[in-house]
């Protein structure tokens, strides 16, 4: 069935829908019950956590960071710092932004506010079992994978038709408002950032803003409790983003590592600051000069950490492949085949989160 939205026709099955996933424990309610235990689909294996010789705590003040009100102004510096940016790491924070400090909080105060409510309030907007839209948990795909200490409320906020508002939270009573505000200055950000990504990428300012056709925007909240195991226990496994960029604001409390190199390495919270990332759609446009990173969140003993990861994403029917431009001597063939959004976001939805392992089905057979 369509939506007809003025002259706009949306194949419901098409847009609107994604492959869901399975049940899986409310994680925040096992620890209101039990602080003190872990269950065995959670504990993982001593070669899928963190060592001290993996980890690069060292490299974190070398992230770089980007001042939007410079980018905005067509800054040159602050033009081919963006461009290392995204060639050496994948992951930079932006500062001088735009979105106001109480815009931040008042997201912070009602994401909590809505976290705090009895598990029976926050199930009256649970995921369907065919969608990846609500409170839930997304990416479970077997009894047997190890599971992320995690609870998400995910939810698609632009083009507005795209909503379900079934699912947006009308408790703490300014949530939606809030919503709305964030998002709003976040797609500010994300517009800023996909003109400048355009310009150094040797394009015209809008042409990131064309590929993707329509700029699809979804918020995804992840609770992560506190842990009584940090040792054995991951808040999300190591991933790549199926965006084109991630805006992602954090609290405090830091837990977000990157792999740089061989080496995983902490993006410390800057206060006010929002952190971006290359997802695979970016890597895909650039022929991996830019390439997705993959990233990970720890658990914590003492106490709970929520961040707010804004996607941003082309609709289910946009063609994805390699920019023309982008072959060069540098690398001279598309290394990746072309693809609807919609087929590869419903690969990457069947597997667990696992790296980057879901993007090898597209990519082309020239790619040893
Ligand atoms: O919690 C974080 O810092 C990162 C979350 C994340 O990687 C995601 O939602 O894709
Ligand atoms: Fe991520």
């Amino acid at each position: 069935m369509g939506i007809n939205t003025n002259e706009i026709v949306i194949e419901e099955e098409d847009v609107l829908t994604y492959a869901g996933s399975l049940p899986a424990p409310n994680v925040q309610e096992l620890v209101r019950r039990d602080p003190s235990h872990v269950p065995e689909r959670y504990l993982r294996n001593k070669e899928d956590m963190p060592k001290k010789t993996d980890t690069a705590a060292h490299l974190s003040s070398e992230i770089p960071v980007i001042d939007l009100t410079l980018l905005s102004k067509g800054q040159e510096e602050e033009l081919k710092k963006l461009n290392l940016a995204c060639k050496d790491w994948g992951f930079f924070q932006v500062v001088n932004h735009g979105v106001a400090k109480e815009v931040l909080q008042g997201m912070k105060d009602a994401a909590s506010g809505f976290f705090e409510l009895p598990l029976e309030e926050k199930n009256k907007y649970s995921m369907d079992s065919n969608d990846i839209q609500g409170y839930g948990h997304t990416y479970v795909v077997s009894e047997e994978q190890k599971l992320d200490w995690t609870d998400t409320l995910l939810l698609i906020i632009y083009p507005s038709q795209y909503r379900k508002l079934k699912f947006w939270p009308t408790a703490p009573k300014e949530f939606k408002e809030i919503v709305e505000t964030y998002s709003t200055g976040i797609r500010k950000v994300a517009e800023e950032l996909l003109g400048s990504l355009s310009l150094v990428l040797g394009m015209d300012k809008d042409a990131l803003i064309q590929q993707h056709k329509e700029v699809v925007q979804a918020l995804r909240v992840n609770y992560y409790p506190t842990c009584c195991k940090p040792d054995q226990v991951l808040g999300i496994s190591p991933h790549s983003d199926k965006t084109s960029i991630t805006i992602l604001m954090q609290d405090d409390l830091s837990g977000l590592q990157i792999l740089h190199d061989t080496k995983w390495v902490p993006v410390m919270p800057i206060p006010n600051a929002l952190v971006v990332n290359v997802g695979d759609v970016l890597e895909i446009w650039s022929n991996a000069k830019y390439k997705s990173v993959q990233h990970r969140v720890v658990t914590n003993k003492d106490k709970a950490r929520i961040s707010y990861a804004t996607g941003i994403v082309p609709p289910n029917d946009a063609e994805i492949e390699p920019l023309d431009h982008m072959v060069d001597s540098q690398q001279p063939f598309k290394i990746y085949n072309k693809v609807r959004y919609g087929e590869y976001i419903k690969h990457s939805l069947k597997m667990k989160m696992e790296g980057k392992t879901h993007l090898e089905k597209f990519k082309n057979e020239r790619v040893g």
